[in-house]
């Protein structure tokens, strides 16, 4: 991994990333006209509506449609004794079982993980919303369970783990309250990793800090040239959207999210044409959709699956194959994430989908929901101690 010999930020630099190290550290910024979306150096400056864009902008680019098919809500399912389904109900069963054949339930696959981690040092990765925490309509109340927290932390005292989310590193340590894990928010762009002697440690976004105990600990931060854009952009789209019933944003410091889970579906392209027209004053800046949430953050070659692959790099565990790394996940981000465990030095890398719906992923394994992952963590905990 190739941090040290190239001091600038991680930013693309062509539309398909061309990397320079494992990384994908580059050095050029983006060439683009400072038309707007420049990096203010001042207070914070008022960005004026433009005329509106057309409709079609977003119908044109696909938006709506991937805000449509995004978090579909969940059916009950009826039990079976092969795929946890009793009997193929309607159709969405029986889509269900097909896709369970695909990415088959980690929990009944424990015996298989447990052969493959012989031997081999386990390291756990975790999402939060709608993995550790269930997807609610307030953002504010994704609290997780204390069940749910003493399962986190009983793998953290056995493994390696840590937490990788799209929300801000400080909120989500505030939502698990464990010290015994590593944290990283904002989809990785803010990780605090073990002090170690990686290469990563001497690269400008990569700084010596010390964790709530005081612990010295590194703080890895690509995208630090960004927190003034990101709180530009995050004060005009609060701005710009005050008026849509429903809409929350929210500013995860390297990145800002714009929720409309409790925005009436006919507004949803009013929401969109509103995003769509602001980012187009940032060409520094790009749009990734989650679950009934837009997600707006600089355009820089770095993502969950760049966190696993830097902190295995600071635990000392990259490029050996002796390696067992686990990622559980519900989102797109997260995808990214998986394929870091798919190109695992030692071939030994479980991503596992948690979803009560068919969707397609780069994952292997896949959990139900929040209480699933809950009884794989335990799963994990039992077998490492038999
Ligand atoms: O990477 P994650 O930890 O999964 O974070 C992704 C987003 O999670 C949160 O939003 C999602 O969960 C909310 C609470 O359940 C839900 O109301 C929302 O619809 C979901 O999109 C968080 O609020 C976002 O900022 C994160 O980007």
């Amino acid at each position: 991994m190739d941090l040290k010999s190239n001091h600038s930020s991680p930013v693309l630099t062509d539309p398909i990333p061309v990397t320079n190290s494992r990384l994908g550290i580059h050095s050029n910024l983006l060439s683009y006209p400072p038309s707007g979306g420049t990096l203010p150096t001042g207070k914070y400056i008022m960005i004026p509506r433009k005329k509106p864009g057309k409709l079609e902008d977003v119908w044109s680019n696909g938006w709506l449609e991937a805000m449509r098919s995004s978090s579909p809500p969940r059916k009950k399912l009826i039990k079976h004794k092969d795929f946890n389904i009793d009997a193929a109900a309607d159709d969405f069963d029986i889509a269900y079982c097909s896709w369970m054949t695909k990415y088959p339930s980690a929990l009944k696959s424990i015996d298989q993980i447990s052969k493959n981690a012989e031997n081999k040092i386990i390291a756990i990765f975790l999402d939060y919303d709608g993995t550790l925490s269930p997807i609610v309509d307030d953002p504010d109340r994704a609290f997780m369970s204390d069940s749910m927290r003493s399962a986190v932390k009983d793998v953290a005292k056995l493994f390696p783990t840590a937490i990788i989310s799209g929300r801000s590193r400080d909120k989500v340590y505030e939502l698990v309250g464990l010290t015994e894990l590593y944290y990283a928010g904002s989809h990785g762009m803010d990780i605090m990793g073990p002090v170690s002697h990686a290469e990563s440690d001497g690269h400008p976004n990569c700084i010596r800090s010390t964790d709530q105990q005081g612990k010295e600990v590194k703080l890895f931060q690509p995208a630090r040239e960004f927190i003034p854009m990101i709180d530009e952009v995050f004060k005009t789209l609060v701005l710009n959207t005050r008026d849509i019933k429903g809409a929350k944003v929210e500013n995860h410091k390297f990145c800002t999210s714009v929720h409309y889970r409790n925005v009436e579906e006919k507004n949803w392209p009013t929401i969109a044409q509103r995003v769509h027209d602001i980012l187009k004053d940032y060409p520094r800046l790009r749009l990734t959709h989650g679950r009934k949430v837009l997600e707006i953050r600089p355009v820089i070659d770095w993502n969950k699956g760049k966190a696993v692959e830097f902190l295995l790099e600071s635990l000392g565990l990259s490029d050996r194959d002796d390696v067992l790394a686990i990622y559980i996940g519900d989102d797109k981000t997260d995808e990214d994430a998986f394929k870091a465990c798919i190109l695992l030095e030692s071939n030994l890398g479980y991503g596992i989908l948690v979803s009560s719906v068919p969707k397609e992923s780069k994952a292997f394994l896949s959990l139900n929901d929040p209480s699933e992952v809950k009884k794989f963590l335990k799963a994990l905990v039992n077998m490492e101690q038999e």
